[in-house]
């Protein structure tokens, strides 16, 4: 079977202002979305603001009863204000939100894309689960380094500045005690709790990482953890991790209060200092009484400006881990080089292909030793080929090595017309790597189901395939009978994980999916494994049906299997030990 698996470890975690540049740079195409966005944040802040200051100032002047009129523009100031912070948060959100779910579409796109490029060799050097979280919650989180980290903080400084300013114009000594109380509730209290919380908002992603890759685990490999008696070492390892996660969160959560406590303080120390500022200025004159009410009142609006932006800062720090983690998905380099921009054209399938594999070699990712080596092997229309050996020999090695997921890493590996000599085929790294692997088709005893009907799990070889051809390719891999016996026929659905099928019925779908993509070379990787004796001999029957057009390679365990062979392949250690022609034979 073809798996992979390699020890991965991260590289050192990027410093969080890095990581944000970077995010910003991903954000092409949609920075002026953001910057209006920025621009609406701190229109609705403003006028909490100004509501606040207009409501300060019609008090003020209520009390000394003036005549209405002269209250009628603060009144409908109050009520524009009201208005336009909800009209204005509404907006804010709408193009905030625009813009941060397409730069984590183009994001998505780009990680799916780039799955593709890495798959299969390249993939587990991440846990299932942990590439689960990193592609699903930390794509997320990456999104609200933008709603609820740089865009509050840029709507805060808009707006924090723009009150400073007319505090000052009001009564300068105010103005200054805004700015003074503003740095150290809205930069020095975040900086603090940063400096305190680095490294949990890193580690609390980290956690949910290993959390998603154990639920994982544990719901694959459910049944024989139960019978292992296993699942409870699992469920104490699960709470462990929820105790770490909360020792964590509780550490975080304590310091992001204290740092908003201490916000809270110093807008009240505004609060104190424009009082002690403005009341003498009042007594002599140099300030209107109901202008004091004003710059007294207005800081209080901002407690809730600066609250956010202590908020945005430790969204800043959980994002930016996030995003290093996505990046890392990115960074990551193929197994098997991307193939070369001006690819050579392939020969004619339908006039037949063929490939030459001489004294080939090929290594798995993160092992020290070749799998394969020394390889020889010609496949040619009508050939049907039969690996055997004992398990580890190299067998499954030889089919990834021909569907391209592993690189050469020496010999020739050629594709030519049928016919022509090694030298006239042409080396696999100057084609596209993607129309080399669509000419192999492939069927191991692991073929996944995917919970739908029979016949999307088998059309899935071949999109455009009528219903007829799909019933056509099950009657080629003998599943005519079963299928046309079931009450809802082609379209009965297989279940989870195609559980609802037996282990001959998943085989026989898989054949049916190599037969209706109908590639000029089918690789069939013990396609009868754990099937009891007579499915299996038919199924390998089938898979080994002469076929003029089509060349098979076989692996298997199962000595009698050489009968349907031209040439049959011994293995041992990596290398063919022995090579004769089967019975088959020409
Ligand atoms: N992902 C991998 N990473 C590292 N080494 C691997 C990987 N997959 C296979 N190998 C190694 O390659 C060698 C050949 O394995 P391969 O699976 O090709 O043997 P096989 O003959 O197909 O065995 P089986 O019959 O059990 O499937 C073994 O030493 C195996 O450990």
């Amino acid at each position: 079977m073809v798996t992979t698996s390699a020890p991965h470890t991260d590289p050192a975690p990027a410093g969080t202002a890095g990581v944000l540049g970077r995010l910003i740079g991903e954000a092409r195409g949609v920075r002026s979305r953001l910057v209006l966005a920025a621009f609406l944040g701190a229109l609705a802040s403003g006028c909490a603001v100004a509501l606040m200051a207009a409501s300060a100032w019609l008090i003020a002047r209520a009390a000394q009863q003036p005549p209405v009129l002269y209250l009628l523009v603060a009144v409908t100031g109050v009520r524009a204000f009201g208005i336009g912070r909800g009209v204005f948060r509404y907006l804010e959100r709408l193009v905030s939100h625009d813009a941060a779910f397409r730069v984590l579409g183009r994001l998505r796109e780009r990680l799916m894309a780039q799955l593709a490029r890495l798959a299969p060799a390249g993939l587990p050097v991440w846990r299932r689960g942990d590439l689960l979280a990193r592609l699903v919650d930390d794509v997320q989180d990456t999104g609200d380094a933008f709603l609820r980290g740089l865009l509050p903080i840029a709507g805060a400084v808009l707006v924090g500045g723009g009150t400073v300013v007319l505090s000052f114009l009001i009564l300068p000594a105010a103005g200054a005690a805004l700015l003074v109380s503003l740095l150290v509730a809205g930069a020095l209290a975040p900086a603090l709790s940063a400096r305190r919380t680095a490294r949990t908002e890193r580690e609390v992603v980290r956690l949910r990482g290993e959390r998603s890759r154990l639920v994982g685990e544990m719901l694959d490999d459910a049944a024989e953890l139960a019978v292992l008696g296993a699942f409870d070492d699992r469920l104490a390892e699960l709470d462990e991790l929820a105790e770490r996660n909360r020792l964590v969160t509780a550490r975080t959560a304590r310091t992001a209060g204290i740092a908003a406590g201490l916000a809270t303080l110093a807008m009240g120390a505004a609060v104190w200092l424009a009082t002690v500022a403005g009341v003498p200025a009042v007594v002599q004159g140099d300030l209107a009484p109901v202008l004091l009410a004003v710059v007294v009142l207005t800081p209080l609006a901002l407690i809730d400006v600066v609250q956010a932006v202590i908020l945005a800062a430790g969204t800043l720090r959980r994002s930016a881990a996030s995003a290093d983690r996505v990046f890392g998905v990115l960074a990551a380099r193929p197994v098997v080089p991307d193939g070369p921009t001006d690819p050579r054209p392939l020969p004619d399938p339908a006039a037949g292909v063929a490939v030459r594999v001489r004294d080939l070699a090929v290594r798995w990712p993160g092992s020290g030793r070749d799998a394969v080596s020394g390889l020889d092997l010609d496949l040619r229309p009508g050939r049907r080929i039969v690996l055997l050996g004992e398990s580890g020999s190299g067998k499954s090695t030889v089919l990834a090595a021909l569907l391209g997921f592993l690189p050469v890493r020496s010999g020739r590996f050629t594709v030519g017309p049928d016919g022509a000599s090694g030298a006239g085929g042409t080396p696999v790294d100057q084609l596209d790597p993607e129309t080399v692997r669509g000419l192999f088709g492939w069927c191991d005893h692991h073929a996944y189901l995917f919970d739908s009907t029979i016949v999307e799990n088998v059309r899935l070889a071949r999109p455009g395939a009528t219903d007829e051809d799909v019933h056509a390719a099950l009657r080629g891999a003998g599943a005519g009978d079963w299928v046309d016996g079931l009450p809802d026929g082609l379209h009965t659905r297989v279940g989870q994980h195609g559980l609802a099928v037996s282990g001959g019925q998943r085989q026989r779908l898989a054949i049916a999916r190599a037969l209706l993509a109908d590639r000029p070379f089918l690789l069939a990787d013990e396609p009868a494994a754990s099937l009891d004796r007579p499915i299996a001999d038919a199924v390998t029957a089938t898979i080994m049906r002469p076929d003029p057009r089509r060349c098979v390679v076989l692996v298997s365990h199962r000595p009698q299997d050489v009968e349907f062979a031209d040439e049959v392949l011994e293995m041992a250690d990596g290398r063919v030990v022995r090579r004769y022609p089967g019975p088959r034979a020409d």
